[in-house]
């Protein structure tokens, strides 16, 4: 079978500073074709310099010693317990059936600041303020979106709503990631692969890069196994700084019965360099039921074969396909829970 790389995935910018209807469409437009957009940096929303030491002070954490690190290991109480706190290489896997091993990364997962920020090590200890500020920037985001999808799926606040931290606890996770240089990382029977081919499980997820990160790459076409790279800044002569992309994920395309493509990507060597990212997974609320959404746009679209299929494929990463499941609404914990027993092979 023939692997076409492309050149481009050709994910479009979009300024949403201006919430028209046609920006709503612009929106839409972007999420149902490619599953990905890009937000154009207002410089306010979410301040470029905050982005510049989010990524300084991951630097500084993953470089500190592995004891420090290892007294906060993810779902350990003292970490804040469940999904929280750091993963040491090959601590998770996003490919379960296509990788024999852990990816080569490390990760350190930090839930929402409300009631209060969870136990943090040094440094990101001492810097508090920045981190639950660079969380709220970036839920403001996410609502900003999802307020322009419930335009223009004519869906009153119903995404919005769901997504409002004051109203109770939520799955969100922001997370540093850091993928070592692949002289490191590499073993022979290892795939060129950083991060395996997956699709998000939130509602919409947010990620930064600095300039010049490049590896992110889109699966275009299922069926040629043709991938595209994501660009860090894909039209740097037009922008002051990077463009914020945004992907969208599992629960958003299962509630639009498949309109919105949650799609699939992964993170390939591209040189080998040490490498680092954030991101930002926006989760509804616990108790948020994944239940239809009353919106015409949608009902037409399940309508259709295309529909038809999506949603199937969507079944399918919910682990609702067996017999018992027809018929079953999950709460959004309940949906994460699953997810997250595959990711790390946990238990219960
Ligand atoms: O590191 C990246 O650029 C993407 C990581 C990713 O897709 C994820 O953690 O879900
Ligand atoms: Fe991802």
């Amino acid at each position: 079978m023939s692997h076409p790389e492309l050149k481009d995935a050709g994910i479009p910018i979009i300024d949403i500073s201006n919430t028209s209807p046609e920006v709503a469409q612009q929106v839409l437009h972007a999420a149902s074709t490619f599953g990905f957009l890009f937000i154009k940096n207002d410089g306010v929303t979410i301040p470029p310099k905050d982005i510049e030491d989010m990524f300084e002070l991951s630097r500084q954490f993953f470089k500190s010693p592995r004891e420090v690190k290892e007294e906060y290991a993810i779902h350990l109480e003292n970490a804040g317990g469940k999904n929280k706190g750091w993963v040491a290489m090959q601590g998770e896997s996003l490919d379960p059936e296509g990788q024999k091993q852990g990816d080569p990364k490390e990760a350190f997962n930090i839930g929402e600041p409300q009631p209060s920020l969870q136990p943090l090590p040094p440094p990101l200890s001492t810097s508090s303020a920045l981190i639950s500020r660079f969380q709220t920037s970036c839920h403001t985001l996410c609502t900003n979106i999802l307020s322009l999808l419930d335009i223009a799926l004519t869906t009153p606040s119903w995404f919005s709503s769901r997504h409002d931290q004051s109203l109770g606890p939520s799955g969100t996770i922001f997370r540093l990631l850091y993928y070592p240089s692949s002289s490191i990382a590499v073993s022979p029977n290892q795939q060129n692969i950083r991060a395996g081919a997956h699709s998000d499980y939130g509602s919409l997820t947010l990620l930064f890069r600095p300039p010049g990160n490049a590896g992110l790459e889109i699966l275009k076409d299922p069926d040629t196994n043709a991938w595209a790279p994501v660009p860090v800044i894909p039209y740097p002569e037009e922008l002051d700084s990077p463009p914020i992309l945004v992907n969208i994920g599992d629960l958003l395309s299962f509630w639009t019965n498949g309109m919105l493509k949650s799609t699939v990507h992964r993170v390939a060597f591209e040189g080998g360099e040490e490498r680092y990212s954030i991101a930002y997974f926006c989760h509804p609320r616990d108790e948020v039921e994944l239940e239809a959404v009353p919106s015409a746009v949608i009902r037409e679209f399940a309508g259709n074969m295309e529909g038809r299929m999506e949603l199937e494929r969507q079944r399918k990463r919910l682990g609702l396909e067996g017999e018992n499941e027809e018929g079953v609404v999950l709460t959004a914990k309940q949906h994460l829970d699953r997810r997250l027993k595959v990711t790390y092979g946990l238990k219960n």
